[in-house]
């Protein structure tokens, strides 16, 4: 309320005997605030600034980027000779704010190829725009990178799916998509890529293929799976009416990440792989049992138990690429 004694009638701030409240309209107009178009919050070169800082400061330019999902931040610690940046030092990053995303970027030599890995992504639950969310794979990119690797803790909507399965990537569902929302949402910049990309062969089928002889190689082919991700807001977990509803559109697991990661990927034209380590499954009938509910805590373990598998699919995948090279 204005110190003039104001009171609001349908949405119009009006003084005691009716008339509009002309200080109150002054204010109004000059508090109205433009949102900044997302793609206009890291222009092309901030993100080369900070590929820059990170090319010079590890002398490495890397092929492949990694990003590690939900206690997976072992990933990461496959690298040798690593360079670690602590996010907060590296200039207009985002900080991590997740349990199990530690918030560094390794960059360094992992079977002969020269990678970067996030430990710590960044999730649209935490208040990041999509473009902040994904703001990293363009610098991947313009670090040289040509592959991302991208990992996810994920719940299980298939019923064939067991805690501790792997599910490689497909396929998506853009939820936040279908609500409008995009990282690429603004302006487009074509350095980094086309007004329309098309999102069709967006996961490799090579490196598919390539990560389906390793699991028989590993001999966990029978818990590795090939499905289709949808990435919700967050952070609450599923509704058993909206599991219902992801599973008719043919959704297999469930997360809150990597879709926006892919999609700018796959904007500036990087080969995609990614996977879901499913931590939890989803519960599709109505029940009080509270073990049936999904919890952070027991995703984080069940990443924890099972990061060594996940580790040998990603370096062994990143062997292949080497031969390639
Ligand atoms: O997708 P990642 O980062 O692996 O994490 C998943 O696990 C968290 C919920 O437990 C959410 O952040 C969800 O997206
Ligand atoms: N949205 C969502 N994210 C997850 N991350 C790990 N498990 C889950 C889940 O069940 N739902």
């Amino acid at each position: 309320m204005c110190s003039r004694d104001c009171c609001s009638k349908g949405g119009v701030s009006r003084t005691k005997d009716g008339n509009p409240c002309e200080r109150r309209a002054e204010k109004q107009e000059t508090d109205i605030i433009v949102p900044t178009p997302q793609s206009l919050l890291y222009p092309y070169e901030m993100i080369q600034e900070i590929a820059d800082f990170l090319v010079k400061g590890s002398g490495i330019r890397p092929k492949i980027g990694i990003i590690c999902g939900s206690g997976l931040g072992s990933l990461a610690d496959l690298i040798q000779n690593p360079k670690v940046f602590e996010y907060s030092k590296i200039p207009n990053f985002p900080v991590s704010t997740v349990e199990g995303h530690a918030g560094k970027l390794v960059v360094g030599c992992l079977e002969g190829v020269n990678v970067m890995a996030m430990q710590g992504r960044f999730h649209y639950y935490e208040g990041y725009p999509l473009a902040k969310c994904s703001m990293p794979v363009r610098v991947m990119k313009l670090c040289g990178v040509e592959y991302l690797f991208a990992t996810n803790a994920a719940g299980g909507i298939n019923p064939k799916y067991a805690v501790g399965d792997i599910m490689l990537m497909h396929d998506h569902v853009n939820m936040l998509g279908f609500a409008g929302n995009s990282p690429l949402q603004g302006p487009n910049d074509p350095r980094f890529g086309p007004r329309f990309p098309a999102l069709v062969n967006s996961y490799n089928k090579d490196l598919i293929n390539k990560a389906i002889d390793i699991s028989k190689a590993m001999g966990i082919e029978s818990s590795v799976h090939v499905g289709v991700y949808s990435c919700l807001g967050g952070p609450t977990y599923e509704t058993i009416a909206e599991l219902r509803a992801l599973r008719m559109m043919g959704v297999d697991a469930v997360g809150m990440s990597t879709v926006h990661e892919v999609i700018t990927a796959r904007h500036c034209d990087m080969k995609v792989f990614a996977f879901s380590l499913i931590t939890n499954k989803c519960a599709t009938e109505y029940s009080e049992k509270k073990d049936e509910e999904a919890n952070h805590d027991e995703v984080m373990a069940v990443a924890k138990n099972k990061q060594k598998a996940c580790c040998e699919m990603v370096s062994r995948l990143v062997a292949e690429i080497q031969k390639s090279l």
